[in-house]
């Protein structure tokens, strides 16, 4: 067992993958053996993280989620602890193991309780054994009716104020998605939105799920442990991966800023335009860019040649769009670009050599559809491409509403991917990467202090400088996301997050 980091990278499968293994494993091993080996996994963590827990109330489904909390309850009693149950199943309907692991927690002599101790704090533990990968959250069947007393320890799992420890997965977590199924998705009473979260861990059982990292999957699992049960993934391909820190690329002493490419940005529609001045969003993306080690930063503005200098920038280069060698640059356009950047973006798309497309860039591109083939003729011609939409620019990317990409992330960007034959960084919290014919990432940096204006323009330069310096559009962007989500987890603390301090720092 050991705890998920974001130092190297790690395997993820979904549901069907992990009941395929579940099955092959199973029919190798001698009957309840994995359960077994579920609860022992879940009695020695809860014993590590909270080893003078005064009570420790577990919660247990009427599957075999319910059934490994039946089998840690067994290991917590015997080991001392003062364990409550409660348990939602029923001994002549419960799956086999679920039976076996409730007559062993029968025999060990936990106490039974209908509902949550009222009683429970800080000084406790919850253990979340109600629902796993069991969970039925098909979009295209109908929502179900959950029932009332599962609610109720749902309700209590939520507002806890013990810590809880997930078994396999927060109760109502699609694993697939990282979405709560319909009616069993939590809600935070006013009272409680000021209160400090409680410690939230998940055991994850045999493989790491997608789910856990993206979407709400995040926020509700906390921190993420694997316990594999012994059992070796053998010839089952992982669904998609979490991201791993990129590897090291020493510069050359025998190097000169032609070696590390040159950037462009091209944004940042002018206040005379539409009232709206938005060139900070691409001198943002120029500062990231020239942090990020860019050799030279060309930027132009489409505000009619009013800014000539940032004097608090002197390394940026201003340019007219009629005087940059489009073939010979990486772009990086659309950062604040307004209505300004459909002027451009036919030949920036033609023509650049490598591209980033954020932004103003990507909402034009989503209504003309010639513009969509030229980016799909880049992927055919070998010119590499990054796109980098938030969910509500992937919506009008995809004809989909912002829910709809939301629902299944890594799905979206998959498609995003493949309809713009180019490579695709859906943000938001998990952020996911794809390319056509290669399984996805999910980054696993980052936190909410990137949720303040221009951190995505400070994204956008950074993928622009990994692109000049050489690395493959799949590199530059995973690589850029990894370290722009590292930089707000190392941000010192009273210090605040923005998006120009961020540029600044994202070269470490
Ligand atoms: N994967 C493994 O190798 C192992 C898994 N174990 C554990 O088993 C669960 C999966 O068990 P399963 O019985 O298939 O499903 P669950 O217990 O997660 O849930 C089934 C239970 O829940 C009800 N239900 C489903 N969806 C809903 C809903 N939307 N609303 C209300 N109720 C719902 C359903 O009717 C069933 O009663 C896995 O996660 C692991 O924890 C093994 O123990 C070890 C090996
Ligand atoms: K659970």
């Amino acid at each position: 067992m050991h705890r998920i980091t974001p130092h190297q990278p790690h395997p993820l499968f979904n549901t069907a993958a992990t009941r395929r293994l579940e099955k092959a494993a199973a029919a190798a091993l001698p009957p309840h053996t994995l359960m077994q080996r579920a609860g022992l996994a879940v009695a020695q963590l809860a014993q590590a993280l909270a080893p003078h827990a005064r009570t420790v109330w577990i919660a247990c489904g009427p599957g075999n989620n319910g059934g490994d909390g039946l089998e840690a309850a067994m290991h917590l009693q015997r080991s001392g602890r003062k364990v409550i149950v409660t348990w939602l199943g029923q001994p002549d309907t419960a799956p086999a193991d679920a039976r076996a692991s409730w007559q062993r927690a029968r025999d060990a002599g936990v106490a039974w309780a209908d509902a949550a101790p009222n009683d429970l704090d800080a000084n406790d533990l919850c253990i979340d054994a109600l629902l796993g990968i069991g969970v039925a959250s098909s979009p295209h069947s109908p929502p179900r009716t959950p029932d009332a007393r599962l609610l109720t320890c749902l309700q209590a799992l939520h507002h806890s104020p013990a810590p809880v420890l997930a078994v396999d997965l927060p109760s109502g977590l699609d694993a697939d998605t990282g979405q709560f199924a319909a009616g069993l998705t939590p809600d935070t009473p006013p009272h409680l939105h000021h209160r400090a979260p409680t410690p939230r861990h998940t055991l994850s059982l045999l493989t790491l799920k997608p789910g856990l990292f993206t979407a709400t999957g995040r926020d509700a699992a906390g921190h993420v442990w694997l316990d594999d049960l012994g059992v070796e993934p053998g010839h089952e391909p992982p669904n998609a991966w979490l991201s791993g820190p990129a590897l090291p690329a020493p510069r050359a002493h025998a190097s000169h800023k032609g070696s590390y490419g040159d950037v462009a940005v091209v944004g940042g529609e002018g206040l005379a335009a539409r009232g709206m001045g938005m060139a900070g969003a691409a001198l943002l993306a120029a500062s990231a860019a020239l942090h990020s080690g860019a050799g030279r930063v060309l930027v132009t503005l489409l505000d009619d040649g009013h800014l000539q200098l940032d004097p608090q920038q002197p390394e940026l280069m201003l340019r007219r769009f009629d005087a940059l060698a489009l073939e010979q640059l990486t772009m990086v356009c659309g950062c604040g670009g307004g209505q300004a950047i459909a002027h451009v973006l036919p030949e920036v798309i033609s023509r650049a050599a490598r591209l980033v497309l954020d932004a103003d860039a990507l909402n034009t591109i989503a209504t003309q559809a010639a513009l969509h083939a030229l980016v799909v003729a880049r992927g055919q011609h070998g010119q590499p491409t990054v796109i980098t939409p938030h969910p509500l620019e992937a919506a009008r990317l995809l004809g989909l509403t912002t829910a709809e990409v939301q629902a299944d992330r890594l799905d979206a960007a998959q498609q995003l991917a493949d309809q713009f034959n180019c490579v695709a960084v859906l943000k938001g919290s998990g952020t996911v990467i794809a390319a056509p014919d290669r399984v996805p990432a999910i980054n696993p940096t980052g936190n909410a202090r990137l949720a303040t204006a221009g951190t995505g323009d400070v994204l956008a330069g950074m993928v622009g400088a990994h692109l000049a310096a050489g690395a493959s559009a799949w590199r530059a962007a995973s690589e850029a996301v990894y370290q722009h989500g590292q930089a707000a987890d190392v941000w010192p603390a009273g210090l605040a997050l923005t998006a120009s301090a961020l540029a600044r720092r994202v070269g470490g």
